[in-house]
Order: structure tokens, then C-alpha cells, then sequence
């Protein structure tokens, strides 16, 4: 039974129409949130329901992550999927090429954080092709040591845009976000034409919800906290449930293209 779930049938209702184009964030969506990157765990019920409701929908199933998209490959192996990587700043369709935007200058930036984490070392700089994440999640008493010092770098460096995650302070290029990767997506095959469903957990997920329903999607927002999203769901935990069942149900149509 699912609990404290706003307005969670709208979105369950696209998700099982024959005109879904369904774009879903990673970390605390898919999987649920680890003490460090490289520890989040793909369910078995997850790698079977993605590619049951891939072939569902089409294939108009692609993931949106602040992840680089060979870190979704090497979490997901042997699956891969259409992916936006590093909040759009990389792209790669059903034709399996990866496109990459050129990134802004990150020097300050970079040279801010791994001055921080040369003084702190339970602090962790991951690095990305277009963006940069300070991560905190062992040490929280830094978290605003951390945001104030970012801040002060993105202030001086031209082009550069700062988030705030979870136990995570992130600078990308602003000319990129998870909206404008799902706009990219919807212009091309096999996506064009479909009504979008995007599914997040968090602040990056925010631009995602806003541009899927500018054009008549749904956002639906996991977990707590606030959101521009119609509809939430309670937990990543609950969400696999909800596409293991989507994928398990019977098709239920010819597809149809939204207007
Ligand atoms: O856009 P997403 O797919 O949700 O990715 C967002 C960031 O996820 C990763 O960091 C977060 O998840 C880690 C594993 O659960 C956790 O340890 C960390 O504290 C979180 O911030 C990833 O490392 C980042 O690159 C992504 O931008």
C-alpha cells in the first residue's frame, strides 16, 4: 500500500498511457541514497523492470542524471540507456553516440574545492566532465564552509551556475540543466511528439519538473521537500514498486502521439 503520496494517480495514470515518454533521475530515485557514490545498489527489481518498460513505451525511456553517463553504464551493466549526463552537459540517444557540450572555465572553481579538501579531508571533489561537486556527506559541520567558498569561485567565474544537493555542493555550466536535456530529448526519435513524465528526487530535479510540464507532462517528485512537481511519491523504494508493476502490466494500446 502506498502512503503519504500527493496526487501520485495522475502520474501512475500517464505512466501507464499509450503516449508516456518517461525520463527518470538516479541517485535517490532509481536507487536510494549511499554514504558514497560508488555504494548505491541496482536492485535485481530494477534491472528487470527498465528494459520490460522500455519495450513497453517504445523506448521513449531515457535517464537524466548529474552522474557522467559511463557511471550509469558501469552501475546498470550490461543495460544501457538513452541518457543525459552531468545535468545535460553530455547526451546520448538511441543512436549510442554520446555528445558533449564544451564545458566553461571551472579553474576557480576547481582550485576553490580542492583547496578545501586539501585542508579537510573527509571532504571528496569529484570531478565531471562540465561540472564540479563538493561532497560533505562526511563531514556536514562544512556545509556552509563549503557553499560560501563555491559561491564566492561561481560569483568569478563567468557562466558557471551553483546547486545544492544532497550532501553536495555542485557547479555546472548554466547554460545546461535536467530541462533543457529533456527538451533536447523530446525534439528528437523516439521521443518527439510523446507526453513527458519525469521522475526526481532533487533540487537539480527542479528544471526537469518545470519544463516536462510547461508542455503538458507531469513532474513527479520522491521523497520530501519542496517542489514545483504535481505529484510525489513517498520513496525510491516505493517508486521501484511502481515501475515493476507498470512494466509487469498488460499493454494497453496502439501508441498515440500528444499534440
Ligand atoms: O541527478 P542524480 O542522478 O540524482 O545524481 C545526483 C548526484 O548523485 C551523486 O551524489 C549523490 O548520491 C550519492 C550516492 O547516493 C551520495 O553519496 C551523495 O551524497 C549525493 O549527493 C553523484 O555523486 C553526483 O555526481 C550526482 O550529481
Amino acid at each position: 500500500m502506498i502512503a503519504a503520496n500527493d496526487n501520485l494517480q495522475a502520474a501512475l495514470d500517464l505512466l501507464a498511457a499509450p503516449d508516456c515518454a518517461l525520463f527518470l533521475d538516479f541517485d535517490g530515485t532509481l536507487v536510494d541514497i549511499a554514504p558514497l557514490p560508488d555504494q548505491v545498489i541496482v536492485t535485481d527489481m530494477l534491472r528487470s523492470a527498465l528494459p520490460l518498460l522500455q519495450a513497453r513505451l517504445n523506448g521513449r525511456l531515457a535517464l537524466v542524471s548529474g552522474r557522467p553517463i559511463n557511471e550509469l553504464d558501469k552501475l546498470l551493466a550490461p543495460l544501457t540507456f538513452p541518457a543525459a549526463g552531468v545535468h545535460g552537459m553530455e547526451r546520448r540517444g538511441v543512436d549510442g553516440v554520446v555528445r558533449r557540450l564544451t564545458p566553461p572555465d571551472f579553474a576557480l572553481v576547481r582550485q576553490a574545492a580542492q583547496g578545501l579538501a586539501a585542508r579537510h579531508p573527509d571532504l571528496w571533489v569529484e570531478e565531471k566532465h562540465g561540472a564540479l561537486a563538493l561532497h560533505f556527506r562526511q563531514a556536514p559541520e562544512l556545509q556552509a564552509l563549503c557553499t560560501d567558498a563555491m559561491r564566492v569561485a561561481v560569483d568569478a567565474s563567468p557562466g558557471l551556475l551553483l546547486m545544492e544537493g544532497k550532501m553536495i555542493v555542485e557547479v555546472k555550466s548554466n547554460a545546461v540543466s535536467k530541462g533543457t536535456a529533456i527538451r533536447d530529448f523530446l525534439a528528437d526519435a523516439p521521443f518527439a511528439g510523446y507526453r513527458p513524465l519525469f521522475i526526481g528526487d532533487d533540487t537539480t530535479d527542479e528544471a526537469g519538473f518545470a519544463q516536462v510540464q510547461s508542455i503538458g507532462g507531469i513532474g513527479l517528485k520522491v521523497g520530501p521537500g519542496p517542489t514545483v512537481a504535481q505529484c510525489r511519491i513517498a520513496s525510491a523504494e516505493q517508486l521501484r514498486i511502481v515501475l515493476s508493476q507498470a512494466a509487469a502490466a498488460p499493454t494497453i494500446g496502439k501508441d498515440i502521439p500528444h499534440e
